[in-house]
């Protein structure tokens, strides 16, 4: 179980505010969503909690350490990144998932493999000529590989086509129903009313709402979108 306490982070980028003072905890075990306009900056925060980027002033920690006093590669396995597009670096799928864990066996990549809901006949495939859909579940079984208390969840189903992107949401909320901790970003507020359990909304890199998803006007709008 994983917590995270925000406390006063602000980006500066070229002179311009980004993350604006943003104080917040997200809680062990829970999915909090970053909502907020294009724009907002919540994509420069997510990439603050496994320090892709630090910020300009304030801290982050996880269960009570502050980020910066952590072995970042060491951080980075416990908190994992899946992007928006699915990006392969490996010849076999089985080599894709030992990427980030070279002592991966077998037995446990054909767990892997079931756990994002592809097939073992998959595992000895080439990467190339994968649909969207299988290439981010492969994205996601190779950060599950580490072996992460957290998922950071970047917009992970946008760049597919309605149909995968379901199967792959359906598998994120599974794991998440596990009990991994994540830190999703999306703009679909039906997405993130299926997916999180709070919410954080941004606004020109300030924090103007927060809450249980229930509770949160911004993605409880009439029409169930926001923009
Ligand atoms: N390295 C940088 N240098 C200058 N400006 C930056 C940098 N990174 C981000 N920005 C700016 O910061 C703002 C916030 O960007 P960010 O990608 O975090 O927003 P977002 O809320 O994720 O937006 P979207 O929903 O469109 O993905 C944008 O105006 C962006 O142009």
């Amino acid at each position: 179980m994983t917590r995270f306490d925000l406390r006063d982070v602000t980006v500066r980028r070229e002179g311009r505010l980004i993350v604006d003072r943003v104080t917040a905890t997200l809680a062990a075990g829970r999915c909090t969503a970053l909502v907020g306009p294009s724009g907002a900056g919540k994509s420069t925060l997510l990439r603050l909690f496994n320090r892709l980027d630090d910020p300009t002033s304030g801290s982050l920690l996880i269960d009570g350490a502050a980020l910066e006093s952590l072995d970042v590669l060491a951080l980075r396995r416990r908190v994992g990144l899946v992007g928006q597009r699915p990006v392969l670096v490996a010849g076999t799928v089985f080599e894709e998932l030992r990427a980030g864990a070279p002592t991966l066996e077998r037995e446990r990549a054909l767990d892997l493999l079931a756990r994002v809901g592809l097939p073992e006949a998959m595992l000895d495939r080439a990467g190339v000529g994968l649909s969207g859909g299988e290439a981010q579940r492969i994205c996601l079984a190779r950060t599950l590989a580490v072996g992460p208390e957290v998922l950071l969840l970047d917009e992970p189903t946008s760049a597919l086509d309605p149909e995968a992107a379901r199967a792959v949401e359906e598998t994120l909320c599974g794991l998440l129903r596990d009990g991994l901790t994540a830190v999703l970003v999306s703009h679909s507020a039906e997405q993130v009313r299926r997916m999180a359990d709070d919410v954080l909304v941004l606004r020109e890199g300030r924090l103007v709402e927060s809450g249980a998803v229930a509770d949160v006007a911004y993605v409880n709008g009439a029409g169930g979108s926001h923009p």
